[in-house]
C-alpha cells in the first residue's frame, strides 16, 4: 500500500513532467557524485546493479552501524560515511525508488544519527519500531512487557558495574550491554554473566548478540520480517539490502531470487553478494544511485 508512505511533496514521481527543484538537485548531486571514484565492485555485483536499477520499483534497505557508518566506541558519534549518505540521499531523490534504514538502534537513535531526509522509511530496534508514515508509532509493549524491559535494564547495569568502560544503552523494547572498550576476556565473562542472570530473572526476554554488545529484547520480531513489511507498504518488486551483522541474516533468508543482498565486512553469509566493508559499500551504494538515476532520466 504505497499510500501509507508519505513522500516529500517535491520528490518527483514518474508520471509528473520532471520539476525544476527535482532535476536540480539531480544534477547537482549527479556533479559532486561525478567526481568521486568508481566503486570497484565484482562483474558478478556490478551485473546484479545494472539489472535491479531497471526495475520500476526499488526498495534500497540498509543497515546503519557497520554498514554505511564505521564503527566508533559512543554509539552517539556514530555517523554514515559522507559518500554514503550521498548515495542515499541520490536514491530517496530519484523517482519509484525508496530508501529505508532498518538498524538495531532505537528509532530516536537512528534519527539522531542517521540525518535521514524526511520521508525515509526508518526502522529501529531490529523491527519492533517503524516509521513508515507520519504519526505511526511503534505497537506498545504491554505492562508485564514494559516491567521486563525494566528488570533487564537493570539485571545489565549491575553486571556492566563490573568492569570499567562496559555500559547498558536503555531502549523501548530491550537493553543493551555494550562491551566494545572491555578487554576481551573480561568483555566474554560479563557477557555470560549477563546472559545467566537474564535467562533466570527474565525468560521472556530474547538475545541477540552483535558487534561488541549483547542485546535483550522483548519483542518477538526481526529485520526480515521489518523488510517483507517494508516491501508490502512500498510495493517494490525488487528490494537492495545491505547489512553486517547476524541480524541481517534474517533479511537476506528472506530476500527473493531477484533481490540483491551484500554482507558488509568478513563473516559467513547467506547474502549473494560481499563488500569488505562501509566504504567499499558506500561505493556500491553511489554505482547503484548513478545507474538508477540515468534509467530515470532517460526513462521521463
Ligand atoms: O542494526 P544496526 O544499525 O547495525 O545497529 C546495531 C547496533 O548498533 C549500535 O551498536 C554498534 O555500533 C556502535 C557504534 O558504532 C558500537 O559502539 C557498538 O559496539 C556496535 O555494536 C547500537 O548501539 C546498538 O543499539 C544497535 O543494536
Amino acid at each position: 500500500m504505497v499510500g501509507c508512505v508519505p513522500r516529500p511533496a517535491a520528490r518527483g514521481q514518474r508520471r509528473q513532467p520532471a520539476g525544476a527543484r527535482r532535476r536540480g538537485r539531480l544534477t547537482a548531486w549527479g556533479a559532486i557524485a561525478g567526481r568521486r571514484r568508481r566503486a570497484r565492485v565484482t562483474p558478478e555485483l556490478d551485473a546484479a546493479l545494472r539489472r535491479i536499477a531497471r526495475v520500476p520499483h526499488l526498495l534500497v534497505a540498509l543497515d546503519f552501524d557497520g554498514t554505511v557508518a564505521p564503527f566508533t566506541d559512543d554509539p552517539a558519534d556514530s555517523r554514515s560515511l559522507a559518500d554514503a549518505h550521498l548515495a542515499v540521499i541520490r536514491l530517496w531523490d530519484t523517482p519509484d525508488t525508496d530508501v529505508a534504514y532498518v538498524s538495531g538502534r532505537a528509532l530516536d537513535s537512528l534519527r539522531q544519527v542517521s540525518d535521514a531526509p524526511p520521508g525515509m522509511l526508518l526502522v529501529g530496534s531490529h523491527g519492533a519500531q517503524m516509521q513508515l508514515g507520519e504519526g505511526e508509532d511503534p505497537q506498545p509493549l504491554s505492562a508485564g512487557g514494559i516491567s521486563d524491559v525494566a528488570a533487564v535494564g537493570e539485571l545489565l547495569e549491575q553486571v556492566a558495574a563490573e568492569a570499567p568502560g562496559a555500559w547498558v544503552e536503555h531502549k523501548p523494547v530491550g537493553a543493551v550491554l555494550h562491551t566494545r572498550t572491555v578487554h576481551r576476556s573480561a568483555a566474554e565473562r560479563l557477557q555470560l554473566l549477563a546472559r545467566e542472570r537474564v535467562a533466570e530473572r527474565v525468560p521472556a526476554a530474547r538475545m541477540i548478540p552483535g558487534h561488541d554488545v549483547l542485546e535483550f529484547s522483548l519483542r518477538r520480531t526481526d529485520k526480515g520480517r521489518a523488510v517483507r513489511t517494508l516491501r508490502e507498504r512500498t510495493g517494490a518488486d525488487t528490494v537492495f539490502y545491505a547489512g553486517d551483522d547476524r541480524t541481517d541474516e534474517d533479511v537476506f533468508r528472506v530476500l527473493e531470487p531477484h533481490d540483491v543482498g551484500v554482507h558488509v565486512g568478513p563473516g559467513e553469509s547467506l547474502a549473494a553478494y560481499r563488500v569488505v566493508g562501509p566504504r567499499a559499500l558506500a561505493g556500491v551504494l553511489l554505482t547503484l544511485s548513478g545507474l538508477r538515476r540515468r534509467h530515470a532520466m532517460l526513462r521521463d
